[in-house]
């Protein structure tokens, strides 16, 4: 059986790609107990993130080839831009990050690393990097997220954040990701590998961040 593109891009990443899924955060997360300090800092700067990512998704909408993966993509922006956001404020209510904590905040270097890679990915109007992107900071999420305990921490700010990236809707979103990624990938995979690696990358620098800036 030939091996799947998706499945060659994540060993060529490896061993930044495990050491993410594997990170203090990831185990701290799942055993409930990232400290505030850590939890608010890494969430500023997700947030952030998450505007990108709308950016790209856009991206994704503009350049994809067929009707089914348009429409797919703008089901999932409205999720990110529904619940997910409402997850951040919420979040940030119960943490006691103010609006004005959170504008005080400068971006961390590897928040700016994602703005930049996200719109540059969106600049090249090539639907195989955009999945190339979309495919690390979506599947190595649901990869840390999968392997968390059935028992989930209680605070929600922990539980929903494992919740958000392993439910069925995001692994089967995760899954279609990974499809389209091996069905145009293998026509240009140096644009593919290019991104890939250097978007895992980013994903270890930003847990990392997250303790540098959270002073965990
Ligand atoms: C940095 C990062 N990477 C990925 C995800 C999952 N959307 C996220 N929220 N933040």
């Amino acid at each position: 059986m030939t091996e799947r593109f998706t499945d060659t891009l994540i060993q060529a990443s490896e061993p930044t790609w495990t050491q993410a899924v594997e990170h203090r955060f990831v185990t701290e997360l799942h055993a409930g107990t990232v400290s505030d300090a850590v939890m608010a800092y890494y969430l500023v700067q997700d947030h952030r993130f998450l505007d990108s990512f709308l950016t790209l998704l856009g991206a994704a909408i503009a350049s994809a080839d067929t009707f089914d993966a348009r429409l797919r993509f703008g089901r999932f922006a409205g999720t990110i831009s529904g619940e997910e956001n409402t997850y951040f404020l919420r979040a940030f209510e119960s943490l006691g990050v103010t609006e004005e904590d959170r504008a005080a905040i400068p971006n961390a270097e590897p928040t700016t690393g994602f703005q930049s890679i996200m719109k540059e990915a969106a600049a090249t109007r090539s639907y195989a990097a955009v999945l190339a992107v979309l495919n690390v900071a979506e599947g190595l999420y649901c990869d840390w997220a999968t392997r968390a305990p059935e028992a989930l921490p209680p605070n929600f700010v922990h539980a929903e954040w494992i919740v958000l990236h392993n439910n069925p809707e995001f692994r089967e979103f995760v899954a279609f990701l990974a499809s389209e990624l091996d069905r145009v990938g293998p026509t240009a995979p140096d644009i593919c590998h290019d991104f890939f690696l250097r978007a895992v990358a980013l994903e270890l620098d930003f847990f990392d961040a997250a303790y540098e800036g959270g002073r965990g």
